[in-house]
């Protein structure tokens, strides 16, 4: 009897979660990362609408779950029956000659008990590692192989050190078998199906208990062996041939399973992901691990399994030695053990049946279902056994009864517990508890004592009445923490939708913290404003100026902490759409929204906002139909958004024009394009029709297709071009590589996220140090495009370690790097240039380009998607290297008006810098793609310029194209020289 549930430490449904969640966000290139869930329905063409409508399938739903309750749940269970059995072995035995064969002292029979759990309390960490990395049924299976090989091996014991050494392996082999079932439960069963299936092991340990005893009830009837080694022979017999069966038909995962048809796989896969709603964390949070060693629930429940195991070890182990002293004969013994099991059947499903019924009674029913250990232990202890067996044995029966409220017990961390981390650590502290319990209950029982344990049942007395006290107090703690939970919550003023009462068995010491933390941090918000800020209290209309109400700093509102986790939250629900519309999300949406509305629209959503700020906040709002309508106003008020405004909104579109997919040949045949496209590029057109003139031009070809493919504005010379790219490849290029390349340097690396739009890549600047060189000649053909003389920047670009950033920018796809041109370099070049720049834009003067050049590379598959340019101001650099950002002289600053592209190499296919601009007709953008020539310089206007041009850097589809990007250099303000 007793020894039910083992803990499932680290079994926690949610652990596996990685495994799915990271199925759900597979970004293109990444099919390296992609788990095998993902890969699977991959493979076999399973689309994510088709995921959905299976799981929608009610029917097929059903006829599933039935079928791993024939196919997987059996092997399960099979395997807990026998494991209950295989570790009682010991204690039927001793019901027989285990004690006269081997000479074994009870002393000695009590450390068999404590052995087991050492072993087990040790193994099971490692066992769950290695099942887990490698394939769990198969980890399993050799265990159970295992462990029915050291019973036959027990049986051929014949001294204490041989049993303790087969008793500490049997705990070895033994101890992953819970974690591993739970963690296969969470693998086929989604969480409303697990308790029940949860049930169902905890019920196998009854069944054991009884199937146990009538295996030892016909054991004992042989009289010409001894009967405790047959015992073992025959458990160890049973469960090697079992642990064939598992080789043989439990699955490792669901992919591998034999039985499953590739739809049922799919739709078990689909269930998974559907399962993981909790909040995905990979990474170890040292506040969680601290905040459970300090919460005061995990020790009441470390104490409470502490004491219900120290129960358990001694009942298990000495339970039947107790009917033993009430008749002679072991056969008895053994017969009338086994009401024992139907009885823990009972307890449990009744216990856990009236605690999922009546609502926050957990604490109640495992404080009630201690009483009738209490009564049998009285009745054991207490009651004349000549005249009054049947009340001893039945003292022996309910005695089970604590074994309730350890069931009910283990669920508490899962569910009372806010937090992945501070989950399994309580989960750790707590099987540590019901390891410890089994090693030293057995001690109690003391060999002078028997048959009647005096000292036991007082043990197993106080044990269960400080249990009373401990779940009493659990219940209290989580009252008091539930009523600070609603007050504060109260305090913020949120709305409670469940009373205290009916809270009570949900606390979660985080959320409560951190709402008494925001009520605090409300109140100090309130004593952070201004002081000329009038009182709120009695002020119905609030302030004109609503950003003056704001706190100064964040972490007025919210911790650090808070803000992880919400977007931890957050993004684990986004994962799981149809789940976010469920009514427990209902104030979470509602607080998404405020929040969305605060970020992007906020204020600016009010009456007369202005239209940018409605425009920008549709947007990132998606809401494409009405940023057109936006649009559209702007358009009829003849409005011009602001530059910045526009870069941003182009930007965020983020659209693939797809030309770079369309060779030459195809040139005017519409592409197919998805319903996202369009619509994207629906919106681009209305953004453009609102900053671009039409183009008029009568050549422009007409299309109705969203992008109207214009002749490509052909330059390159028909002479084959210069062999750059393969030069790189084979490294001649090196050849003509500055001869000291230490004069090379890094002088400035921006961190990613701080670069303007922020960037998954740092920004890092080289220089090299100035070389005198004579002045250049006059340019020789004047012409739009200026031939350049072998540039250093083909020095720096090609060094052999040159590093070539990968910009991890959604749109920019090429490999840069930045390179701050010397005085000599930048002077030479803005001489060549200077003759086919505007000189004076809007009165401002031409001044120079900006020193700080990004060069970029290419290949196929890399394109710069639409944009509009931003202005740069001239960066510069300091006699002692420092990088100056802005270089422009203080009363005269400068700022960019044009875009200047110098390409590098033209010997690659596609590669086009692209200009668009929206048709006469509506809803049609004119392309036109000019093609780089080799030395040639591209400038066209961008920033605050009149007519900043849509552009893009079409893909390369062969080859690699190379070019310097940098600006031309105005004065901000109009000059009167
Ligand atoms: O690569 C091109 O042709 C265009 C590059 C570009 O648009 C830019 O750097 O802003
Ligand atoms: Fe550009």
């Amino acid at each position: 009897m007793g020894a039910s549930a083992d803990y499932k430490a680290g079994t926690d449904p949610e652990k596996d979660e990685t495994y799915m969640a990271k199925a759900e966000s597979i970004a293109v290139g990444e099919v390296d990362s992609l788990d095998a869930a993902e890969a699977f329905l991959r493979e076999h063409n399973f689309s994510n609408e088709y995921l959905h409508e299976l799981l929608e399938d009610k029917e097929k739903n059903r006829r599933l779950v039935r079928k791993i309750d024939m196919v997987v749940l059996p092997l399960l269970a099979g395997t807990y029956v026998l494991q209950y059995i295989d570790k009682q072995a010991m204690s039927y035995a001793a019901v027989f000659d285990l004690f006269t064969s081997t000479g074994i002292s009870q002393t000695q029979y009590s450390w068999f008990a404590s052995i087991f759990y050492f072993a087990y309390l040790g193994a099971e960490y490692p066992w769950v590692y290695l099942a887990q990395k490698t394939r769990m049924a198969k980890v399993v299976a050799g265990c159970v192989l295992s462990w029915g090989s050291v019973l036959m091996v027990t049986a051929a014991c014949s001294n204490f050190g041989g049993l303790a050494a087969c008793r500490f392996f049997l705990g070895v082999f033994e101890a992953p078998v819970t974690t591993c079932f739970m963690m296969m439960v969470s693998m086929w069963y989604i969480r409303s199906e697990q308790p029940f299936r949860a049930g169902i092991f905890y019920c196998c340990n009854g069944v054991g208990s009884m199937i146990g005893g009538l295996l030892s009830y016909g054991i004992g009837q042989i009289d010409t062996f001894p009967v405790w080694k047959a015992v073992f022979m025959t458990c160890g017999g049973a469960t090697i041939l079992w642990g064939f069966v598992l080789f043989a038909f439990l699955p490792d995962s669901i992919m591998s399973a034999r039985n499953f048809t590739l739809e049922e796989k799919a739709l078990l896969i689909g269930r998974a992901k559907l399962a993981q709603t909790g909040v995905l964390s990979k990474s170890i949070k040292w506040y969680q691990i601290k905040e459970a060693f300090l919460d005061p629930q995990v020790w009441l429940l470390t104490l409470f399994m502490l004491l219900n195991e120290v129960i358990n070890g001694g009942i298990a182990n000495f339970g039947k030695l107790i009917i033993k002293g009430l008749v002679s004969d072991p056969l008895l013994t053994t017969a009338l053990g086994i009401p024992q099991g139907a009885f823990q059947v009972f307890w449990i499903l009744s216990g856990t049946f009236l605690a999922s019924k009546l609502p926050n009674s957990r604490t109640i029913v495992m404080t009630m279902y201690l009483v009738p250990t209490v009564i049998g232990t009285s009745l054991m202890w207490k009651l004349d056994r000549e005249h009054h067996k049947i009340g001893v044995l039945f003292g022996y029966y309910i005695v089970g009864s604590f074994v309730t409220s350890l069931v009910l017990a283990l669920q508490m961390p899962a569910t009372n517990l806010g937090g992945y981390t501070k989950r399994i650590t309580a989960s750790a502290i707590v099987f540590t508890a019901y390891c410890v319990g089994n090693i030293i209950g057995p001690h109690a029982f003391l060999a002078s004592e028997a048959p009647l344990y005096p000292t036991g049942c007082i043990v197993i007395l106080a044990c269960s009445v400080t249990q009373m006290a401990v779940a009493v107090g659990l219940r209290m703690l989580l009252i008091a923490r539930n009523k600070r939970r609603d007050e504060a919550a109260a305090a913020i003023g949120e709305v409670e939708v469940t009373g205290p009462e009916e809270a009570i068995d949900r606390t979660d010491f985080e959320i409560t913290m951190a709402k008494s933390k925001s009520a605090k941090r409300k109140r100090n918000a309130q004593a952070d404003l201004p002081k000329k800020v009038p009182k709120a209290a009695g002020n119905l209309t609030p302030p004109p100026d609503g950003a003056a109400l704001e706190p100064k700093h964040l972490k007025t509102i919210v911790s650090d902490e808070e803000l992880e986790i919400t977007l931890e939250t957050l993004t684990s629900l986004a994962q799981y759409p149809s789940l976010t519309k469920s009514k427990a999300c209902k104030d979470l949406r509602v607080a998404v929204y405020d929040f969305r509305q605060a970020c992007t629209t906020g204020l600016n959503t009010a009456e007369g906002a202005n239209l940018t700020a409605r425009i920008t906040g549709a947007l990132v709002d998606e809401k494409w139909l009405e940023a057109r309508i936006l649009l559209a106003e702007m358009r009829i008020r003849g409005e011009q958004p602001k530059i910045g405004a526009l870069c941003r909104w182009v930007r965020d579109l983020d659209v693939v024009s797809g030309l770079s997919t369309q060779p030459e040949a195809l040139d005017h045949v519409p592409l197919e394009r998805s319903a996202k496209d369009m619509e994207l590029l629906s919106v681009l057109d209305a953004v453009l029709r609102v900053s671009t003139p039409i183009d008029t031009s009568p050549d422009a070809v007409d299309s109705t297709s969203p992008i109207a493919f214009q002749s490509i504005w052909d330059l390159r010379p028909a002479t084959p071009p210069l062999p750059v790219y393969a030069s790189v490849l084979d490294k001649s290029i090196l050849a003509h590589a500055p001869k000291s390349p230490s004069a090379i340097r890094i002088i400035d690396r921006t961190p990613g996220p701080l670069r303007k739009p922020p960037n998954h890549h740092a920004a890092i600047l080289y220089y090299h140090r100035p070389e005198r060189r004579p002045a250049p000649p006059p340019p020789a053909r004047p012409s739009h495009t200026t031939p350049t003389p072998p540039s250093p920047a083909s020095s720096v670009n090609f060094l052999p370690d040159a590093p070539l950033r990968e910009d991890g920018d959604m749109s920019i796809l090429a490999h840069n790097f930045y390179w701050v041109v010397d005085t000599t370099f930048h002077d030479m070049l803005w001489a060549r240039i200077s003759p086919y720049v505007p000189p004076v834009v809007n009165g401002c003067l031409a001044r120079g380009i900006n020193r700080r050049f990004r060069v970029y590379r290419y290949v196929p598959g890399a394109e710069y998607r639409c944009h509009i340019d931003g202005a740069w101001p001239p960066s510069g650099i300091l006699p002692d290297d420092t990088y100056v950002y802005d270089s422009s002289p203080e009363d005269k600053r400068q700022s960019s008006m044009y875009t200047f592209l110098l390409y590098l190499n033209d010997e690659f296919e596609g590669g086009e810098t692209t200009f668009f601009m929206p048709a006469a007709r509506e809803g049609t953008l004119n392309a036109y793609p000019v093609r780089p020539v080799m030395g040639s310089v591209a400038i066209f206007p961008h920033g605050e310029s009149n007519g900043a041009l849509l552009h893009e850097g079409t893909g390369v589809r062969k080859g690699a194209k190379y070019i310097i990007r940098t600006d031309v250099e105005y004065d901000v303000k109009p000059s009167k020289e």
